[in-house]
């Protein structure tokens, strides 16, 4: 026999809705605590959730994939990354698209792409002045955006003096893209993510209608850059766009421009917030730590000058630093949702066709028995003990684990390396760093505020 829902929330289900948008953290923590690793939501307009944050009960989870529907779970995001998103596939089609994108993100490829991250870094690391201060996360954001629009889109700022059009596109849609983005910076902007009333177009006095009005100028901008990439195909083509276009599925079908435009927006936003936000807690937590800081330093100068970008990301301390970040601050608090196609039992329960399960990372993370001190920064937890995929899932799992999670782990390492064996820096203020919600991810109030003290 089904059982019902496991452990219910029996708050309205407004309310549970109004508390998840402005703090998931405090409310996992809260119910956690009330009903364990395994507990029951009901957010208003969208359905309920079961939060698991028990790994045997993830496991069970990720090795039934195709069991579940999880494109259809993550309707909320539509609005933002355009229907031919790969996030909002199931089944074959999910498994193909995955197919075409994966290469330009894996093996080989990925290793050029590391000289490209250090010049980037360094280019923007070149404009602080000792004595400045700085928000580390639009220090970040400024790299990752600039990875994305270089690696993925292809673009870079060309000659100034004559402007190709290649160069005018990558001119408009850096602002644009920034500006898209913190449109969500906080929970209140965030909710019209959540609630569809809010998702009304009228015009560019609605906030909705602002953002839809960036999005056809994105569009636009991009459209323009697929054609003008097209007529040069023969020429170029290093970066992941001229590789979506150049990529064949198994029946010899190009992807449309509707699909290349939806995915290249789809990683946009997987990967450039995530990534920016993930260095900015890095930053915050080695230079709470000068213990951390000392040893990463040690490591870094063992390597001599001018490392090789890929010697960087092999070195363990440095790999153990970000790996910790991962964990304490997961930037996307839970896994994509998973439908149930039909009845099955997880953990013990008999659950019915249709339910949704949110696999949590952060409840994951922050167990006793696999993460000792669960809130302090412990790089060596790392270095002295392996986990398993549901133990440790900064980039969830099965088929839809992170499709960038290779660019991002190389990135982190990249920038980290190079601002640590270059400058020294100190935190700009004393007071503890909150978490706040942005849009689908959790960055740091404030964005962290550093200090320039010199160069090493
Ligand atoms: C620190 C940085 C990042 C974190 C923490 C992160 C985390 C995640 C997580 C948790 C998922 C959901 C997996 C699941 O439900 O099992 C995901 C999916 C995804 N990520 Fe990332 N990600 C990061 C960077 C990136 C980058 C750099 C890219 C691309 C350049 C990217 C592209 C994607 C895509 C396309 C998906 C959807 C995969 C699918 O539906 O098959 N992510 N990521």
């Amino acid at each position: 026999m089904l059982s019902p829902l496991p452990n219910c929330i029996t708050t309205p289900s407004w309310w549970q809705l109004i508390n998840w948008i402005a703090d998931p953290i405090g409310f996992q923590q809260k119910y956690s605590q009330k009903y364990g690793d395994i507990f029951s939501m009901r957010l208003a307009g969208l359905g309920s959730y079961v939060l698991i944050g028990n790994p045997q009960a993830i496991q069970e989870i990720f090795s039934q994939d195709s069991k579940f529907n999880v494109g259809r779970g993550n309707k909320l995001a539509e609005p933002l990354i355009g229907k031919n998103s790969l996030m909002l596939m199931d089944g074959d089609r999910h498994r193909r698209e995955r197919k075409l994108l994966m290469p330009p993100f894996h093996g080989e490829k990925i290793k050029t792409y590391g000289e490209q991250i250090c010049l980037i870094t360094e280019q923007i690391t070149n404009q602080w002045q000792i004595g400045q201060t700085f928000v580390v996360r639009s220090f970040t954001q400024k790299i990752s955006l600039e990875v994305i629009l270089q690696i993925v889109f292809g673009l870079s700022e060309g000659d100034e003096r004559s402007l190709t059009p290649r160069a005018y596109c990558y001119k408009q849609l850096k602002p644009l893209l920034t500006d898209w983005l913190d449109m969500t910076d906080s929970p209140l902007r965030s909710s019209m993510l959540f609630f569809q009333f809010l998702q009304q177009d009228w015009g560019t006095w609605t906030p909705w209608g602002r953002m839809k009005q960036r999005q056809r100028q994105v569009y636009d901008l991009l459209q323009a850059e697929i054609e003008e990439k097209r007529t040069k195909m023969n020429e170029e083509g290093n970066d992941v766009l001229s590789l979506m276009m150049a990529a064949r599925d198994e029946n010899g079908q190009a992807m449309t421009d509707g699909e290349l435009k939806d995915e290249l927006l789809t990683i946009l936003f997987a990967g450039h917030e995530t990534t920016a936000t993930t260095l900015a807690w890095a930053f915050y937590q080695i230079y709470q730590h000068p213990d951390v800081l000392e040893k990463l330093q040690i490591e870094l100068d063992s390597l001599g000058e001018n490392p090789n970008p890929m010697e960087l990301a092999q070195l363990p301390y440095l790999t153990a630093v970000c790996q910790e970040t991962l964990r304490m601050y997961p930037v996307i608090p839970v896994l994509f949702p998973r439908i149930a196609k039909s009845p099955m039992k997880i953990a013990g329960y008999e659950f019915a066709a249709e339910t949704t399960f949110m696999p949590s990372i952060y409840l994951v993370h922050y167990r006793e028995d696999l993460y000792p001190n669960p809130r302090r920064f412990q790089p060596e937890r790392f270095l002295t003990r392996q986990y398993s995929p549901a133990e440790y899932l900064p980039f969830g799992g099965g088929s839809r684990r992170c499709l960038g999670y290779t660019l991002a782990l190389l990135e982190m390492k990249l920038v980290l390396a190079m601002v640590l064996s270059k400058y020294q820096l100190a935190l700009g203020e004393d007071k503890p760093v909150k978490l706040q919600r942005r849009g689908f991810t959790l960055a740091p109030a404030g964005g962290v505020r550093m200090l320039m003290v010199g160069k090493r």
